[in-house]
């Protein structure tokens, strides 16, 4: 669902990405790690067609995103760190406006609710102003907006960073349960227990390399850790 063949990405003189080559299949969640300027983001942003690639292929849905940009734009739906929503306007009339961008349609407002409340956002804080709510309610939104969407694939920049951890724990479910409606999940990450605990596939990446590649389930938090390091101190 969402591929990369030998992907290379280079910023004038300086190559960011080096022959990348992942495959998240639908059901997956698969968390890249790595440390600061690995190309994790890079990578996301090649998926979203914000960025060309230098040389090798990036496809949604057996599609390349370059030669069918509506089709991945359409397939896919992106949570950056913080989800940008309008601040004056609630959270279900964000979910109504975001809904009605990304489907041309206008959902009523049981749907509406239904979605936040799928998100963990009650009644009460669906009709609050954005501009009160939290990081990790503007997140439900978020997800709320991309499962209104019926996105086949979900890409997440750093979605638990500055997360408090019951609200980072809440979040993992959610993605595990679009894991399970047969989402393919896409999630960059510093955290590395949220990366064994939610994720289904770990890639390690070190400057524009992916150095690995694990099933989570193959591993322990200590082991994943010690890995992490000595991949890091290589
Ligand atoms: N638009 C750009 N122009 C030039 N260099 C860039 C650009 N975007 C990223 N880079 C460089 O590419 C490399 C990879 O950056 P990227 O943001 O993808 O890393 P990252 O793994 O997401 O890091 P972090 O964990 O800090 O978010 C870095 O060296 C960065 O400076």
């Amino acid at each position: 669902m969402l591929k990369t063949i030998q992907l290379d990405k280079h910023f004038g003189s300086h190559q960011a990405l080096k022959a990348i080559s992942i495959d998240v299949k639908p059901g997956e969640i698969y968390c890249l790690l790595g440390a600061n300027g690995a190309g994790k983001t890079t990578l996301i942003n090649l998926f979203l067609n914000f960025l060309q690639p230098t040389g090798g292929q990036v496809l949604v849905n057996g599609r390349d995103v370059q030669q069918y940009p509506l089709e991945s734009k359409r397939d896919i739906a992106y949570i950056p760190e913080l989800v940008m929503l309008y601040g004056v306007l609630s959270g279900l009339e964000n979910l109504e406006y975001f809904a009605a961008l990304a489907t041309g349609e206008k959902l009523p407002r049981d749907k509406l609710l239904s979605l936040l409340q799928g998100a963990g956002l009650d009644a009460t804080a669906a009709d609050r102003r954005v501009s009160t709510y939290s990081k990790g309610m503007r997140q439900k939104v978020g997800i709320a907006i991309a499962m209104a969407k019926n996105a086949k694939a979900l890409l997440l920049d750093e979605p638990t960073s500055g997360l408090d951890p019951k609200a980072a724990n809440e979040f993992s479910q959610l993605l595990t349960k679009a894991k399970d409606s047969g989402v393919a999940v896409l999630t960059t990450t510093h955290d590395l227990f949220h990366a064994k605990q939610t994720g289904t596939r770990i890639g390690i990446m070190r400057r524009g390399e992916l150095l690995t590649e694990l099933n989570s389930a193959d591993v322990s938090h200590s082991e994943l850790e010690s890995l992490y390091l000595q991949y890091m101190e290589a």
